[in-house]
């Protein structure tokens, strides 16, 4: 039985140290859960610290304080329990699609039969099934970022990272890719922590969103989203535009405090003028 694992994120600080001297503190004392098998999205805008926070997820590298548990198991460094998928594919390009994915389970000690029957079925969930023989050059985007999805999955991780994975694809393979990812997400029910600078992405694949702030990176907002994710054209929902909004407005704090002058400079000129009028 496929199953997720359940993140915990206690009081997570980095720092990185700078070049001139001193550090810049990209997290500061991060706190959050995730459930087992939940789609989990970070957004935030960029430098706020999402690479740094999944990095450490993944244990590419470690806290200076605070700590990660991955089922109750404190992270120490990468391991087998989760998989990674980056904005840009990062596959071999000496090997083909079906190659890239059995290189991973070779290093992980599968044995040869088993490796050729796994890529042989990721291929499929990525319905990339006849693709298996082309090199990366013969693939187009989208399908390379499928490959490496199907990479990530195929040593059977119990969370899958993405780190920003469709942010360099054209507009209409993001909007399949996403929709790909949320019904191999149901299929699998993989604990998902997913990270992106769009808001309409996160809207549209979390269950839930952590909104992220920089200076230092921390959580300023999290949001059930809770939508009829069956409605048709789902994006122009009155449900999803107030959402999209809601984070939007969380995105620049200084364009609402505008808008706030504004309006509430309406409403004075409005209440003087009727105060004369009266
Ligand atoms: N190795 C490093 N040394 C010094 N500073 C770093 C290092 N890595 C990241 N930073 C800084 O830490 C902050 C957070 O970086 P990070 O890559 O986590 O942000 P991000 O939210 O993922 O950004 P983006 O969306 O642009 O990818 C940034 O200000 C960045 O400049």
């Amino acid at each position: 039985m496929w199953m997720g694992a359940a993140i915990s994120v206690r009081n997570v600080s980095k720092s990185y140290s700078l070049n001139q001297g001193g550090r810049f503190v990209a997290l500061g004392n991060v706190s959050f859960e995730v459930r087992p098998g939940e789609f989990l999205v970070l957004v935030g805008p960029s430098g706020c610290g999402k690479t740094t926070l999944l990095d450490l997820i993944d244990g590419l590298s470690l806290a200076d304080g605070g700590s990660i548990l991955i089922d109750c198991v404190p992270v120490k460094g990468p391991g087998l329990d989760r998989g990674i998928v980056f904005q840009q594919y990062a596959l071999f390009p000496w090997k083909t699609a079906k190659g890239n994915i059995e290189f991973g389970l070779e290093a992980r000690g599968v044995p040869k039969a088993e490796r050729a029957a796994r890529a042989a079925h990721f291929l499929d969930l990525v319905d990339l099934a006849d693709f298996g023989d082309r090199y990366p050059h013969q693939l187009s985007g989208g399908m390379k970022q499928r490959i490496a999805i199907a990479r990530a999955l195929s040593y059977d991780p119990e969370v899958l990272l993405m780190d920003e994975p469709f942010a360099a694809l054209d507009a209409q393979t993001r909007e399949r890719l996403q929709d790909e990812t949320l019904r191999i997400w149901r299929q699998t029910g993989k604990t998902i922590v997913f990270i992106t600078h769009s808001i309409d992405e996160a809207v549209y694949l979390g269950q839930r969103v952590l909104v992220m702030a920089a200076g230092p990176g921390r959580i300023v907002a999290d949001i059930a989203i809770d939508i009829d994710r069956g409605a048709d054209d789902l994006r122009a929902t009155p449900e999803f535009v107030a959402l999209r909004h809601r984070i939007w407005q969380l995105f620049h704090p200084e364009a609402t405090a505008a808008a706030r002058v504004v309006r509430d400079g309406v409403r004075q000129s409005t209440a003087s003028e009727e105060s004369r009028a009266s």
